[in-house]
């Protein structure tokens, strides 16, 4: 699989976030003030657990509501692409794929039939994506409940990659992953555009391509709980101190 971005223009923003909050259910903070970038390449997000992190991706990809600012796609916004389209433009692939009813391959036929990925010649095959990362072609034909989790996590994961979508959103998806199978499935993930949450420093620092996004705890009651350090694939850092 090729970056279809690898090309593009320096200076083309393809993924921008600016000022997003979210607040907790009691109305304080969860996280507010976010500024993202990403003009290609792999944007990593760290932060000690509970910060939000995988709020800030279900933001993103418009599944849960955000509470302030704004989210271009190509300088596009959710409302001007629509929802269906954005989802699969920005993709989430979730830390645990809850358990579904019945097998990958049905999965799969479900998302081509609904999806807006209809054209058989815009999507790569999944189960040869995650046959280079040692999942035999059988188990797309196993239950989900019957699949180990890392199983699970690399089926999705090749689903995902399958679509093609401009940036994927990835919950620390290499997690249920023995050494040899997370070289392999970075390897590929490390080529596309996304915005990869990682408890695992040496793991940003492999993959950081388009630089590191901090979320940091502390007293998230306040508005200014959160710190950001966004650097560009240049290696200029923006953000805020807060
Ligand atoms: N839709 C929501 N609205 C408001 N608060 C939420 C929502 N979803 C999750 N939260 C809260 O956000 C907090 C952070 O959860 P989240 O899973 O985003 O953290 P995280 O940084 O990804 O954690 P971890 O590293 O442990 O996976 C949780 O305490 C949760 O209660």
């Amino acid at each position: 699989m090729t970056n279809p971005h690898s090309s593009s223009s320096s200076s083309h923003i393809l993924f921008r976030a600016k000022g997003i909050g979210k607040k907790r259910e009691d109305g304080t903070w969860l996280f507010r003030n976010v500024d993202l970038e990403v003009k290609n390449g792999v944007l990593t997000v760290t932060g000690p657990s509970g910060v939000g992190k995988s709020t800030l991706l279900k933001c993103i990809n418009q599944t849960t509501p955000m509470d302030e600012g704004q989210v271009w796609l190509n300088n596009k916004t959710p409302d001007q692409l629509g929802i269906p389209t954005w989802r699969s433009r920005i993709m989430y692939i979730p830390q645990r794929t809850a358990t579904m009813e019945g097998t990958p391959t049905d999965f799969l036929e479900v998302v081509r039939k609904f999806g807006t990925h209809k054209k058989k010649d815009t999507y790569d095959d999944p189960v040869q994506i995650a046959l280079d990362w040692g999942i035999r072609p059988e188990l797309w034909h196993s239950k989900w409940s019957m699949l180990s989790g890392g199983e699970m996590q690399r089926i999705s994961l090749a689903i995902g990659c399958s679509f093609h979508p401009d940036i994927l959103l990835l919950d620390e998806p290499t997690s249920a992953l023995d050494e040899e199978s997370c070289d392999k499935v970075e390897k590929t993930l490390k080529e596309l555009n996304c915005i990869w949450v990682t408890h695992n420093p040496q793991q940003a620092e492999r993959v950081s391509s388009a630089g590191t996004f901090r979320m940091r705890g502390g007293d998230n009651s306040s508005p200014s709980s959160l710190s950001g350090v966004v650097v560009d694939e240049n290696g200029h850092t923006s953000g805020r101190a807060q």
